[in-house]
């Protein structure tokens, strides 16, 4: 039987983009937000969820963090790393008279990552925030009346016929953005050569006390086992309570996972291993229409 697969939509996002790598394009179903994607797992309307984690400009996608640690008690079975190139597009009414826009739509991140061009070619537009990149795009299509533009990239370009005006606006090169594949459960998810292995844990402290952080760093520390990540986000309980969010360099296993959770467990910490997964990287995405549509 083919899966679902929840994905942000609608169609033409980075996330599309990044499912279509490790998913077939029939198994694919947008949602409009991410924690609709999550809910649809949760509800079994979708074995899967893809959606992003973060950005390599702007940081976490702080919705994805917190949904996972105060909402949905999903497991992160798959990652997948994609290019990101922004593009300012309008419609193609617009094309002539584009530098006289007085909107941007695009989602946060998007308007973040292109801040600066922004800043410098449009300082009085007023910029409208999106759930996605593609919906904006889809907007634009649908207002040929607004005197707007959209950040967004070349696959909602082509899909909803806008007309790219301004190429790779974003405001630093190398621009990546990570994806995770979740589902309810662990599973052995596998979708052809994966680049390495990674795992999740979220820790919440027992409480704030002088040397927490460096105990629970040293757990992992004498096991010689590399983080990739740490991250804090708050609990949402009261200033200065948060809870860790780190990425180790290494595959599930019997012996140093497992010790370093008990460990952190005997000193009152709650450790929670939300993933052990394969990471996948995209090294090209689509640059110009032909397949797209
Ligand atoms: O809006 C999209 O196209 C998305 O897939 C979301 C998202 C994000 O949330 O980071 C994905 C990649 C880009 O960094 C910008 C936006």
């Amino acid at each position: 039987m083919p899966e679902k697969v929840a994905y942000l939509g609608p169609q033409g996002t980075f996330t599309e983009m990044a499912a279509k790598a490790v998913f077939k394009k029939e198994e694919l179903t947008p949602y409009p937000t991410i924690p609709n994607c999550m809910e649809a797992v949760n509800k079994e309307e979708a074995q899967y969820a893809v959606v992003p984690i973060e950005n390599a400009i702007e940081g976490s996608v702080n919705l994805t963090m917190d949904y996972l640690y105060h909402k949905e008690l999903l497991t992160i079975v798959g990652e997948v790393t994609i290019p990101i190139s922004q593009h300012l597009m309008v419609h193609p009414n617009r094309q002539d008279t584009w530098k006289d826009i007085d909107v941007v739509y695009s989602h946060p991140q998007a308007i973040a990552q292109s801040h600066h061009f922004l800043k410098e070619n449009f300082p009085k537009a007023k910029i409208s925030y999106t759930n996605s990149t593609a919906a904006a795009a889809e907007w634009i299509k649908s207002h040929p009346e607004e005197n707007a533009a959209a950040v967004g990239n070349t696959l909602a370009g082509c899909k909803y016929g806008l007309s790219i005006v301004e190429q790779d606006v974003h405001d630093y090169q190398n621009n990546h953005t990570r994806f995770v594949i979740l589902s309810q459960k662990p599973t052995d998810f596998q979708a052809g050569p994966h680049e390495r292995y990674k795992t999740t844990l979220m820790i919440t402290l027992p409480s704030d006390y002088p040397g927490a952080l460096h105990q629970v760093l040293s757990a992992f520390m004498w096991r010689k086992i590399n983080m990739s990540k740490i991250e804090s986000r708050p609990t949402k309980t009261g200033l200065g309570n948060y809870f860790f969010i780190i990425d180790v360099d290494m595959k599930m296993d019997d012996v140093l996972l497992p010790g370093v959770k008990s460990e952190l467990e005997a000193l009152g910490c709650q450790v929670n291993i939300i993933g052990s997964y394969p990471c996948y990287v995209v090294k090209d995405v689509l640059k110009s229409c032909g397949s797209a549509v």
